[in-house]
């Protein structure tokens, strides 16, 4: 779907407020927090704002978020485990705001963040940049998924192929996908008007994932660390807007 001049500024609301609740939700991770209790804090923030969440009820998903830690690549549920002392989290959050859905995940840290954590942090928000710089009308997604690619692997890590992002704007999920690698000039024609998620995950191993016995939670094969960053993004005349930057325009402090 082409989207109008006019629908930007209900993706910006949507997604400035994903983003906000992911500010606010910073100062709460720590070593001893449990995962749901961070998830019943983002819940709660989500229905103070007069917001809804996209993944309750989604597919029978019951969490205002999915928080993936350390080799878990994506879609970790929320629970009673504790975290430790230098675990890197990712936390997705997707919000409806007047019928607008907003999808944006960023990485936290655990206390103490280690030097080749912070490089796969680095690496894995960078790539995300990388890919919406190939962002204008003209190009094809196959350029955004090659900028991401030839970066992270540039950078002897690797791009996750079995997820990917996908249109969104008044729904969740909509053509096409969005793949994280690919050969520059190909697939789909990127136009004005196209709204869609851009969500790397890079793992400091090999690219394979396992899903766990949930039938939910994606692991890395290998169990190494794995980062994800998501922003939700438009293609205007001369490049992209991207709805879910932090309004406080300080990224996570962990990326400093
Ligand atoms: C919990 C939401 C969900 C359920 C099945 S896939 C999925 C999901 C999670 C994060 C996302 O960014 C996304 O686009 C979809
Ligand atoms: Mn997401
Ligand atoms: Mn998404
Ligand atoms: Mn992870």
């Amino acid at each position: 779907r082409i989207y109008e001049p006019g629908d930007f500024a209900g993706m910006h609301a949507a997604g400035t407020l994903a983003a906000r609740i992911l500010d606010d939700i910073a100062p709460h991770v720590a070593p001893g927090q449990s995962t749901g209790e961070l998830d019943r804090m983002i819940t709660q923030m989500v229905e103070d704002a007069g917001a809804t969440s996209a993944t309750i009820g989604y597919k029978g998903y019951q969490h205002a978020s999915c928080i993936s830690v350390n080799h878990v690549v994506c879609h970790g549920i929320p629970g009673d485990k504790k975290l430790k002392d230098g675990d890197i989290l990712n936390i997705d959050v997707t919000v409806i705001v007047d019928g607008w859905f907003g999808d944006t995940s960023r990485m936290y840290v655990a206390g103490k963040l280690s030097r080749k954590t912070e490089r796969l942090i680095q690496v894995t928000h960078d790539s995300l940049m990388k890919g919406i710089e190939a962002v204008k009308p003209g190009n094809t997604f196959g350029d955004i998924g090659h900028a991401i690619q030839s970066y992270v692997e540039a950078q002897r890590m690797s791009v996750v192929r079995d997820f990917c992002g996908h249109g969104l704007g008044q729904v969740f999920h909509a053509p096409p996908n969005v793949l994280h690698y690919g050969r520059a000039g190909s697939g789909p024609v990127l136009e004005e008007g196209m709204f869609f998620t851009i969500e790397p995950m890079v793992n400091l191993g090999r690219p394979e994932t396992k899903i766990l016995a949930d039938d939910w939670t994606a692991v890395t094969r290998d169990k190494s660390l794995s980062a994800q960053f998501e922003h939700s993004v438009g293609v205007t005349a001369d490049g992209a807007e991207i709805f879910t930057l932090s309004p406080s325009g300080k990224f996570h402090p962990t990326y400093g």
